[in-house]
């Protein structure tokens, strides 16, 4: 029986189909979760992060880790490597979720849903005349991956034009036009709307940095959902308040939580959520659905679905 530790509770009846599977399952909350003896002969780790406690260089029959999110970063990538452990994420996961949440924020932005709210709770009826529309505007996604992928679908009937950045610039469906990261200012340079979905990565860390922003239109709308440290958060600061950027939504930062004194939380044009944008009553269901299947391979001895290259970061 190969043993498998779960850092979270599915319930009983899921549970207990992966017992049927053949597994001899552990479950145990991941916040502050230590080694023990018995976890010594885990083979497959199902978790999120609890690597800032459990010591997994204990577990020396660790083959394969199974993360419930997309990004990697938490991950002690290294040792990973090192020991040849396969891991896997939960790439699709959230991607309906996170393409809703870009198009409520591009949506947001260009109607100043913002000032609304807040004429609404002080009774005031005020006509304002600097909403735009997004039809025919271009909207350009850093990275054409899953997340990138739902939005432009879901975007398709506003009328606008999609572009695309990835690694070379491969064309990618629901896009009208990609580019490759080497003329990543081409596409910047046209964009109405940025959105960044690039996974965070040696080779993303402040991608978007000064000169970035300086290639984007003079009053573009910018939007993170990837990751913080992919944008020079300093920088966003100074071109939102130079008003270079017009307006941002941002669900991820350099430093989560978003401390209490970032000047971010104060400014009236720009949407925060607590990295809350792959949130649904899916999330469960979702995972747990591409665990099974990969539980199931992996006994099975096939090969297992969205396996991270190492090589890449992603
Ligand atoms: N805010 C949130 O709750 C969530 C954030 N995320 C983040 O979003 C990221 C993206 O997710 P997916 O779209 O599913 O990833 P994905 O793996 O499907 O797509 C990644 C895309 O980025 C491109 N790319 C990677 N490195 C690049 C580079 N150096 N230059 C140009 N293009 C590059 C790839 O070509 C690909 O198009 C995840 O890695 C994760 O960090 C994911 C889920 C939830
Ligand atoms: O899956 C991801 O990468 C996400 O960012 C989702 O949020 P989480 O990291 O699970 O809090």
């Amino acid at each position: 029986m190969k043993k498998a530790l779960f850092t979270y509770d599915y319930g009983k009846e899921k549970m207990s189909l992966i017992k049927e599977l053949g597994y001899d399952v552990i479950i145990k909350e991941e916040k502050g979760l230590f080694y023990s003896e018995e976890l010594k002969d885990v083979e497959v780790l199902v978790c999120y992060d609890p690597f800032s406690t459990l010591d997994i260089t204990k577990m020396e029959k660790l083959k394969w880790i199974q993360l419930s999110s997309i990004g990697i970063d938490q991950a002690p990538i290294d040792y990973i490597k090192e020991k040849g452990i396969i891991l896997t994420n939960n790439k699709g996961g959230y991607s309906i979720p996170i393409g809703e949440w870009i198009v409520m924020n591009i949506l947001q932005l260009a109607k100043n849903s913002i000032k609304f709210f807040e004429k609404q709770k002080n009774k005031i009826w005020r006509i304002d005349t600097s909403i735009i529309e997004i039809y025919g505007k271009t909207i350009g996604f850093i990275g054409t991956g899953t997340l990138a992928i739902e939005a432009a679908k879901r975007l398709q009937g506003f009328g606008v034009n999609i572009l695309g950045l990835n690694s070379n610039g491969r064309n990618v469906e629901g896009f009208n036009k990609c580019f490759s990261k080497d003329v990543m200012d081409d596409m910047l340079r046209l964009c109405d709307f940025v959105v960044v979905t690039i996974p965070y990565t040696k080779e993303t860390h402040h991608l978007i940095n000064k000169e970035r922003f300086n290639a984007m239109k003079d009053g573009v709308y910018f939007i993170n959902v990837a990751r913080g440290s992919v944008v020079d958060e300093g920088e966003l600061i100074k071109n939102l308040k130079s008003g270079k950027i017009k307006g941002a939504a941002l669900d991820v930062f350099e430093e989560e939580p978003l401390k209490e004194d970032s000047p971010l939380w104060d400014m009236e044009n720009v949407y925060i959520t607590p990295h809350n944008s792959w949130v649904s009553e899916m999330r469960n269901e979702r995972r747990f659905k591409l665990i099974y299947e990969n539980m199931k391979k992996y006994v099975e001895g096939e090969k297992l679905l969205n396996i991270v290259d190492l090589q890449k970061g992603y």
